[in-house]
């Protein structure tokens, strides 16, 4: 073999237009191999069609695209048989029992998968038997991951996955993700859910208006774009240190009250701030630093408003609540 361990994913140049209206503008990525990754960008940025050219349900107007080194256009056959998709969007054989449509998976990769072992993962135990016409939303998504699952992937494909699910569907995503994730596989998935993309990704893609826009691991994100709040309890603390701070490089805010100094800053301005109280004389106690959520960063390099996105009402469950703060 000439090439032992090409990337997952890699990316050149993807261009696609349709008509008129330019949705991808020239990306550039590559996804490591074992990595999950989330691509993020408010509605209409050009995640599916982006998948869509991934897997050869689109041509790209311009640019190139690799799976695995395998050329997703050239040899598209080759590229789904290492794929397991979750589409935006699907349609099921209304006649077909659950189980059948599993069957059918298996059948179409050449797989051996038991199905009711598959349906028995995404928590579809007890309806093998029943037809997927009569199945919610949520059920329906359940299924195709069972689907997506099939022939142990080395490379799956989630667009929006948490789309129609509860809480409970939507944290089973997330686990089997996790899973996937520890056995070696790579995952590529597509949501605004913010909350989402932060718990699993290993590094998160942001995409605006076709463009990528930002590229990194959640903390590097947050590091780089958002603002931190900190509190530093002190004793003493001196009026100097006070000053001090709020003139530092990256500092918006410094108050003192009752021995606590807080500050609004960048992310990376945080460090030189506890340097310049400490080198002014000040004890420091305690400091507590909110870093800032992917909420503040999305909106910095995307300009959309989460909460519109998040509230457009594809019952993402407990993921439309606002994201966990880290530390
Ligand atoms: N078949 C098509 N014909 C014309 N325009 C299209 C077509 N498919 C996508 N587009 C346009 O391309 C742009 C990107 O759409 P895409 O579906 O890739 O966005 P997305 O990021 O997946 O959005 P969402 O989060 O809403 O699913 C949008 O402006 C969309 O209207």
């Amino acid at each position: 073999m000439a090439n032992q361990s090409p990337p997952a994913v890699r990316i050149d140049g993807l261009h696609k237009r349709f008509g008129d209206v330019t949705a991808l503008r020239g990306i550039d990525l590559t996804v490591r191999r074992g990595e999950v990754f989330g691509f993020l960008g408010p509605n209409g940025a050009g995640k599916s069609t982006t998948i869509d050219c991934l897997l050869d349900y689109l041509r790209p107007t311009e640019g190139r695209v690799e799976v695995f080194g395998i050329d997703a256009q050239q040899e598209s056959g080759r590229v789904r048989q290492r794929v397991g998709v979750l589409p935006d969007g699907y349609d099921t054989f209304s006649e077909y029992t659950a189980r059948q449509h599993v069957e059918y998976a298996i059948e179409s990769k050449g797989a051996d998968d038991d199905p009711d072992a598959l349906l028995d993962r995404v928590g579809l135990a007890g309806d093998e038997e029943r037809v997927a016409d009569d199945f919610s939303k949520g059920m329906t998504q359940r299924l195709m991951l069972a689907m997506a699952l099939v022939g142990d992937p080395d490379l799956l494909v989630l667009d929006e996955p948490s789309t129609g699910l509860d809480p409970n569907g939507v944290r089973l995503m997330r686990e089997i993700v996790r899973e996937e994730a520890e056995r070696g596989t790579t995952v590529f998935f597509s949501s605004h859910i913010l909350d989402q993309v932060e718990r699993v990704s290993d590094r998160v893609g942001i995409l605006a208006d076709g463009e990528l826009v930002a590229l990194d691991s959640v903390e590097g994100l947050r590091g780089a774009g958002a603002v931190a709040e900190l509190t530093v309890h002190c004793d003493p603390l001196p009026a100097a240190a006070v000053e001090a701070t709020a003139e530092l490089p990256g500092v918006d805010r410094a108050n003192a009250e009752d021995g606590r100094l807080s500050v609004t800053c960048s992310g990376p301005a945080k460090v030189d701030v506890l340097d310049a109280i400490r080198d002014h004389g000040a004890g420091v106690q305690d400091f507590e630093a909110d870093t800032g959520s992917l909420e503040s960063v999305f909106a910095s390099y995307t300009g959309a408003d989460y909460e519109a996105v998040a509230g457009n009402g594809d019952g993402g469950g407990d993921t439309a609540a606002a994201p966990e703060v880290g530390e």
